[in-house]
């Protein structure tokens, strides 16, 4: 049988799971974990024409499918914005995900990202 290939994490896949798990400690409640269904939000589909979510994310991570770290920035923050633009600002997802992009642009701003560069050769 095919010996299973040792799971190389490459620099970057390493670091995006690294700011992957610091994000989603800023949503305990997992409002971000999964996509929004317009079960629960109704209406949601046609307001929200780029959903993103936490758990796809991921999956995108796994896929390797985030070449740089810009790209999986614009997918966090494409996140937050989705749920100021479909929700009031009084509400709980809405004051989530404004902290959540408070918290995430600190993590990924320049500064940080210097830090780490050296080991993302
Ligand atoms: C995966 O999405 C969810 C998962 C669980 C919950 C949830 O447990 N909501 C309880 C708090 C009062 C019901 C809410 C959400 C949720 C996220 C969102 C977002 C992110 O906009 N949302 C918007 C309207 C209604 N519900 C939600």
């Amino acid at each position: 049988q095919i010996m299973r290939q040792k799971q190389i994490r490459s620099p970057l896949i390493k670091t995006l799971d690294y700011f992957q798990r610091q994000l989603e400690e800023k949503d305990p409640q997992q409002y971000f974990a999964w996509p929004v269904t317009d079960q629960i939000a109704p209406g949601y589909s046609k307001m929200i024409k780029k959903p993103m979510d936490f758990s796809t994310m991921k999956q995108k991570i796994e896929d390797d499918s985030y070449k740089t770290l810009p790209e999986y920035a614009d997918d966090f923050k494409r996140m937050c914005d989705n749920a100021m633009t479909y929700n009031r600002s009084d509400s709980v997802y809405f004051k989530t995900a404004k902290k959540l992009l408070r918290g995430g642009m600190k993590l990924l701003s320049q500064e940080k990202v210097e830090k780490l560069a050296p080991y993302l050769k």
